[in-house]
């Protein structure tokens, strides 16, 4: 093998550096450690294995000069003899590994050899000449070094070093040495990549001690690209590694056509990145830069196959940059770099949370993704980051390797319970203790982002419209697999799938009507709460229903008629991940019952003991549900939609959840084999308060912070009418003052920041706004509200007045809280009496009732060429008209 020695402080050095790139090693001489250009060259993140030899180190700290170039990524430091000469090597350079250090031996300290054994892996000696002596010094040198491996696998090298072109060996002692094990140092002056007077060849030279083993003396030659995946197999010629040192190219020799210059005709060249030797000198390893399709005559990127892994996704994101389908996701992505730092910042915390092995790859596989859509947007490739691993991988000096304190979850443990043994003590001021508990060591001010409409652009103002971002790809991806499962498996995959997400074994999936009593059991005061909201929220639905048909005879004789039927089968979806929610139970089962559906299938996730709570049982008891699924999100959704052993198949699907369930009611709606409608997609909630100066400040933070707790996606927003700057700043106090005492406070704290302020001068623009944004929850905290209840044009439900909680309205005062999200309000209506209902028309016509339109009809069905249509109607004309 040979070494090319570069002296860094020659003009030609860049030159040298890049002619000589694609040899495994490069010894590079400098003046003293600390000099500007080697610190560029180790700069660069692709720094090669090159070894490093300073003339001169600083005489006081020669180690941490030492430390320094390694950690910086020198391959090796090159120390001469007189480094180790009168040093205890144990105490002063067993900290070093042993393959990171070089030592240059004169002739003279050959003899010394012996002693650096356990301490360097590599042995310079430095020679005058190839005379058969110094031949005989160096076999005798060799034979010494050469025995045992290292400690980290690998061998101890011993290296000829020619320091004068005087000296130059010619190639014949360049093999001689090679056959000897012996690799061969010499300076870049007397090397050339072309042929020079007095030069040596390179490829000539590093082919010196290479031997073929076949009989037409070709090199067998394996192609890879940067990341060390096989591109094919190919053979090398002497000839052709010369052209390829010379050009830098991949330049082969093909058994049928010669010399050959791989990409000449198809464009799919290679740029030479490194030629390594195997361990037994008689195959080469070619490392390229692959361009155009890849490297297989078939069209893909190896011989052996496509790639795979990260690879595979890296080379994939690649070509999306150039050409990614207009709206697709990746485009988006690439487009839009706030959505892939919110993806990475998800996928990271996901990840943290995952436990199960399955749910660590996942997560893990998510975060890579959206890691490597970061690093193509910039043109960082996997191999740059692979690059960094190495370098890191050679610093000898390690950090701590601490978090930052804003992601140190030990130091917040230990601040919970801290905070938590102050709250048990019996002088806690208890108030303060469960706030600081409840932060679970987070500190710091709860408040939400602020902007002022007029310094706002039009466009700035559409993306406050936007609700925080949910990946309905993704979210989709995860919910494919189980609604798929359920639909196939049935129960048996409702089980499987109730005891990974909600770590519940159960027996079985169903509750049948009649509920038992026991598992409805309440306290009075609980049960009397319901049995209001119960009443309210019925008197309200039941005003909804029209139970007499709507009858109208739109010419004499032509009379149109619409009726109300009731969806005989419906699956009501009630929420039980973060908070459980009887009341949701009331907002679907209610106007289920008015409607009048025979089979109400309430299907809700379980506790941990395998219950449901008693007052989600206590109302399906009164609405007459026949069937309670101990099931949640998207396998809920899936057996309600196709139907399991011991759940009944349901026509329509209500209600809210997470967004695996509204994901889950998207997939089976568009599958034609389930033949299921849903109500709306009703996703994470949101609410929308329009304040003036009559406002309440603690009444209005009260309100932002009832929908900000329901869960981390939740959003919040107040548009401050013509507020002062006091006024503004009395909410915001209350917001973080009211939402610290929450028990909720961590869902809080990632909920109110994706929420904000917005401030307007007229009530027109706060209209307008909240027009915009068609908010599920929209709160008037005005002078006269009700005078503005008129301008209102998209919301789910408005609240009135600085004694209308948004509360109320979820709970008890009539009004349905299962509502459109996600700006659906445009367009979509709330869950009402009439969701459960179709709607039939009927017609009946009289003789002369025929006889007043027939013409009109025929003509109609003429003009659209429809013969039987026309001849429906003119069958009966002639009859009436006596033709
Ligand atoms: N718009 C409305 O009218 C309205 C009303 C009430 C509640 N909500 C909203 O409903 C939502 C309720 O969400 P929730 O999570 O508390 O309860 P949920 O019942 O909707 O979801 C819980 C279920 O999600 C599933 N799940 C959890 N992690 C999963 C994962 N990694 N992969 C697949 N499935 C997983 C589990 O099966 C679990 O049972 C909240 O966003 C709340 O704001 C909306
Ligand atoms: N506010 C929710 C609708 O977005 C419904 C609810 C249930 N419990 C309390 N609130």
């Amino acid at each position: 093998m040979i070494i090319p020695r570069i002296n860094i402080a020659a003009d030609s050095y860049k030159d040298d550096l890049t002619a000589f790139s694609a040899l495994p090693n490069q010894v590079l001489v400098v003046p003293t450690p600390d000099n500007d250009r080697l610190t560029e060259i180790l700069n660069n993140q692709h720094k090669d294995a090159y070894w490093i030899q300073p003339l001169a180190f600083d005489p006081q700290d020669p180690l941490a000069q030492i430390h320094t170039l390694l950690d910086a990524g020198a391959d090796k430091v090159v120390l001469p003899y007189a480094a180790f000469a009168n040093t205890d090597l144990e105490s002063s350079f067993s900290h070093i590994p042993q393959e990171r250090l070089a030592v240059t031996l004169t002739p003279a300290e050959f003899a010394h050899l012996d002693r650096l054994l356990a301490t360097v892996s590599v042995f310079i000696l430095e020679l005058a000449d190839t005379s058969a002596e110094s031949l005989e010094a160096i076999k005798a040198a060799a034979q010494l070094a050469q025995k045992g491996l290292l400690p980290r696998g690998g061998v101890k090298r011993v290296v000829a070093s020619f320091a004068s072109s005087t000296a130059t060996p010619g190639l014949l002692a360049i093999s001689e040495l090679g056959r000897l094990g012996v690799d061969t140092q010499l300076s870049t002056n007397v090397l050339s990549t072309g042929h020079e007077d007095g030069k040596l060849n390179l490829g000539e030279a590093f082919m010196a001690t290479i031997v073929s083993d076949r009989p037409d003396g070709l090199f067998p030659t394996i192609v890879v690209d940067e990341q060390g995946i096989s591109l094919g197999l190919v053979y090398s010629s002497l000839e052709s590694v010369v052209e390829s040192f010379r050009t830098r190219k991949g330049v082969y020799f093909s058994r049928t056509r010669g010399l050959w210059h791989k990409g000449a005709s198809s464009g799919s060249t290679q740029d030479l990145i490194k030629v390594h030797v195997d361990c037994d000198s008689d195959a080469l390893q070619f490392t390229v830069h692959q361009h155009g399709t890849g490297f297989c005559h078939n069209n893909i990127r190896g011989c052996f196959g496509p790639s795979s892994g990260l690879a595979h996704l890296d080379q994939t994101l690649k070509s999306r940059k150039i050409s990614a389908p207009a709206g697709s996701y990746t485009q988006r992505l690439f487009k839009d770099s706030n959505l892939v730092q919110s993806k990475i910042m998800e996928e990271a915390e996901e990840l943290c949370e995952a436990k199960t092995p399955q749910d660590i790859a996942w997560e893990t596989a998510d975060l890579f993704y959206f890691a490597l859509v970061k690093c193509v947007a910039n043109g960082v490739s996997l191999r740059d980051v692979e690059q960094q691993l190495e370098n890191r991988s050679r610093k000898i000096t390690r950090r701590p390797g601490h978090a930052k304190p804003k992601w140190d979850v030990s130091a917040k443990e230990a601040a919970a319970a801290a905070a938590a043994a102050k709250e048990s003590a019996p002088t806690a001021a208890a108030p303060a203790a469960s706030a600081a508990a409840n932060q679970n060591g987070k500190s710091g001010r709860i408040s939400m982002k602020s902007y002022k409409m007029n310094a706002l652009s039009a466009e700035q103002q559409s993306k406050l419209l936007l609700r925080p971002i949910i990946q309905s790809n993704d979210i989709m991806a995860r919910v494919k697999p189980i609604v798929e499962g359920v639909r196939e498996r049935g129960d048996a995959a409702l089980i499987e799938l109730t005891a990974k997400f909600d770590g519940v074994q159960l027996e079985s999936t169903v509750i049948s009507a009649p509920f038992s009593p026991e598992s409805m059991v309440l306290d009075e005061k609980t049960r009397a709460a319901i049995d209001q909201a119960y009443d309210n929220i019925h008197k309200f639905h039941a005003a909804q229903l029209q139970d007499k048909a709507l009858v109208v005879e739109t010419m004499p004789g032509v009379v149109c008629t619409r009726f109300a039927r009731p969806i005989e089968r419906v699956g009501l979806y009630v929420p039980g991940g973060t908070a459980v929610l009887p009341s949701t139970a009331l907002m679907l089962g209610i106007p289920a019952a008015v409607a009048g559906c025979s089979e109400i299938v309430i299907a809700t996730p379980p506790r941990k003991d395998g219950s449901i709570v008693p007052e989600v049982m206590y109302v399906a008891h009164k609405v007459g549900a026949s069937k309670v699924l101990m099931a949640g999100g998207a396998q809920a959704v899936a057996a309600m939609a196709y139907g399991t052993e011991t759940c009944p198949k349901v026509d329509k699907i209500c209600g809210p959840g997470n967004q695996y369930v509204t994901a889950a009611k998207m997939l089976t709606q568009i599958d034609s084999s389930s033949l299921v409608s849903i109500d709306m997609p009703a996703g994470p909630s949101e609410l929308l308060v329009i304040a003036d100066m009559t406002s309440i400040p603690a009444y209005v933070a009260s309100d932002l912070l009832s929908q900000a707790e329901h869960g981390t996606d939740s959003q919040v927003v107040l548009i401050a009418v013509g507020l002062t700057a006091e006024h503004l700043a009395a909410i915001e106090d209350e917001v973080h003052e009211q939402a610290s005492r929450l028990p909720r406070v961590d869902i809080v704290r990632e909920s109110i920041p994706k929420s904000y302020i917005i401030e307007v001068e007229s009530m027109e623009e706060a209209m307008k706004f909240s027009n915009a944004y068609a908010p599920e929850h929209l709160i008037l905290h005005l002078e006269e509200a009700e005078k503005h209840v008129d301008q209102v044009m998209n919301a789910g439900s408005v609240f009135v007045g600085h004694w209308s909680p948004e509360s109320c309205g979820d709970y008890a005062s009539g009004t349905n809280h299962t509502l459109p999200t996600y700006g659906y309000a445009r367009m979509y209506s709330g869950v009402n009496t009439d969701t459960f209902l179709k709607h039939i028309t009927s017609q009946q016509l009289t003789r002369e009732g025929l006889d007043a339109i027939g013409d009109t009809v025929m003509r109609l069905a003429e003009i659209e060429g429809l013969e039987a249509h026309r001849n429906a109607v003119g069958v009966r004309i002639r009859d009436i008209r006596g033709l």
